[in-house]
């Protein structure tokens, strides 16, 4: 189903399980036609409940059928916390996803959690040109942003993904990479974040979106709400790859006020 023009496509499920058994489906599905085409598969991870919907991937068939060596993993947002600490997203990754498959050590890109927020976000961007360097990471086409296979979003009830927040000024940023934050709306104040420009430049960028408290945000990110409508007070409006594929997953309740939908 589709969204208003230039908003993606809309996989709107009844139960959280057939969320879960789709997403797998195209993660696996991406994974493979990355794999084929380039030799590599680059993802970038988020925290919130889509972690634990990537459950499936962990289990037959995608265990065995997923290249996992060829898989690249980095983060689209990181909390300023030690990786042992229960906020952080690495840690949730890990323990639910990345420890069940065959994913190397060396091919996940945690954000440093030994520097202040500002350092540990200039040394990812740093990561992050290396493996540009390398060619592991793709070039977008329109600038010279990293062009990831994939990026897994989660939207938060005021329409903000990754740590970018309504009316924050990091939505303005237009060369910067990677940027940080010491003032987001739920704790920890201090995030690591991907900015608009590295989202749009991805070749597919999924939102997730779920409950009944996502609801207004996915109407005002997907409808048409009028030209004078202010997108930055609902970041997830302003996700729209320049040469990629947009996918919202959402559960009924999340799509309900959604006219997309109707
Ligand atoms: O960093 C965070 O504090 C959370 O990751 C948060 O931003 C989350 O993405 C949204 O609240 C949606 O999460 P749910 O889908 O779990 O509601």
């Amino acid at each position: 189903m589709a969204a208003a023009k230039g908003r993606g496509d809309m996989r709107i499920f009844d139960t959280y399980d057939e969320l879960a058994t789709d997403l797998a489906e195209y993660v696996a599905q991406l994974s493979e036609s990355s794999v084929k085409e380039r030799g590599y598969f680059t993802i970038a991870l988020s925290g919130g409940s889509l972690i634990s919907l990537l459950w499936k991937l962990c289990e037959a068939p995608y265990n065995k059928t997923v290249d996992w060596t060829k898989w690249y993993v980095l983060w689209a947002e990181e909390r300023a916390v030690s990786k042992n600490h229960s906020d952080s997203n690495y840690k949730l990754a890990k323990d639910s996803f990345l420890s069940k498959v065959s994913i190397l050590n060396n091919h996940m890109y945690s954000i440093n959690d030994s520097k202040t927020v500002e350092d540990a976000a200039m040394q990812y961007e740093f990561t992050i040109r290396q493996l540009v360097k390398a060619r592991v990471l793709s070039v977008s086409g329109v600038n010279d942003c990293p062009k990831f296979d994939l990026i897994l979003l989660c939207m938060g009830s005021d329409g903000h993904i990754a740590a970018l927040y309504p009316h924050h000024p990091a939505l303005e940023l237009k060369e910067d990479w990677i940027t940080h934050i010491t003032d987001s709306s739920e704790p920890p104040p201090e995030r690591i974040t991907f900015t608009l420009p590295v989202i749009n430049s991805a070749s597919n960028v999924v939102v997730l979106a779920t409950g009944e408290d996502k609801a207004r945000a996915v109407h005002l990110a997907i409808d048409n709400v009028g030209q004078d409508f202010d997108a930055s007070s609902v970041p997830a409006r302003l996700v729209e790859p320049v040469d990629g594929k947009l996918v919202w997953f959402m559960d009924m309740a999340a799509a309900s006020q959604a006219t997309a939908n109707e």
